[in-house]
């Protein structure tokens, strides 16, 4: 029997830096998880890929995937849906494969309810203004949404209490590099390997 994979949830405020990390690990050499690609009902921006950044569909289509139970988690943020799609998770855990997610706080947290024995990894920044640097500094936002981010932010950040581990993201190699050293150390986590140990006595 193949050992299910690890579901690893990174995720933090807007801005923190969470797709940049993500993009440097799944660059480095030794990657060996597998990207969930997210669905949203927002715009497309100029430079993403179908697909690959995202599914970019309409809200019916989006909300007929959640009526039909596909969506592992999803949330609305900032006027459009986000969310996981169910299958690919599934078939991709089931074959042994670890699986890594990228998604805000308020899916982070509907996924810790359905899988309690996932990673939950708290992207922090080192300070709040630098965290505003970051949202204007991407330049995709107006002065508005730079306000609705930051409030949102703000209460972001008190959720960190129901995460597992909390990853300073002051520099990109080294947010990349605490983020590998835990989750190769989850693996060696006794529960995670206890069954195939029993299921081993049991068949002696
Ligand atoms: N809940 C949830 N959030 C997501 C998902 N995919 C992306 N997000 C988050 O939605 C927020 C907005 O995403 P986006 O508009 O692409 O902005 P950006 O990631 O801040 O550039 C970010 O915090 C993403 O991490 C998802 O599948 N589910
Ligand atoms: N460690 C870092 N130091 C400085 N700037 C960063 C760092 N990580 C990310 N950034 C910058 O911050 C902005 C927001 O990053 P992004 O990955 O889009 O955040 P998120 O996906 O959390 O919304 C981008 O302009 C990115 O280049």
């Amino acid at each position: 029997m193949t050992e299910r994979g690890l579901l690893i949830v990174l995720s933090g405020p807007s801005g923190v830096g969470k797709g940049t990390v993500r993009k440097a690990i799944f660059d480095s050499e030794d990657n060996d998880f597998q990207y969930s690609v997210s669905m949203t009902t927002r715009k497309q921006r100029i430079g993403e890929i179908e697909g690959e950044d995202y599914y970019f569909r309409s809200k019916e289509e989006f909300e007929q995937m959640i009526r039909k139970g596909q969506m592992l988690e999803y949330a609305e943020y900032v006027g459009n849906y986000y969310g996981t799609p169910l299958p690919y998770v599934q078939k991709t855990l089931d074959k042994g494969k670890d699986v890594f997610l990228e998604i805000e706080v308020q899916g982070a947290l509907q996924v810790k309810e359905k899988v309690p024995d996932g990673v939950f990894i708290f992207l922090t920044p080192p300070d709040l203004a630098e965290l505003r640097m970051r949202i204007t500094g991407r330049g995709t936002d107006s002065e508005d949404k730079i306000d609705e981010r930051m409030k949102v932010a703000r209460e972001e950040i008190e959720m960190m209490a129901s995460y597992d581990y909390a990853v300073v993201n002051d520099e990109v190699p080294k947010a990349v590099e605490r983020i590998k050293n835990i989750i190769s150390s989850e693996h060696f986590r006794v529960e995670r390997v206890i069954g195939k140990y029993r299921k081993m006595l049991e068949e002696l």
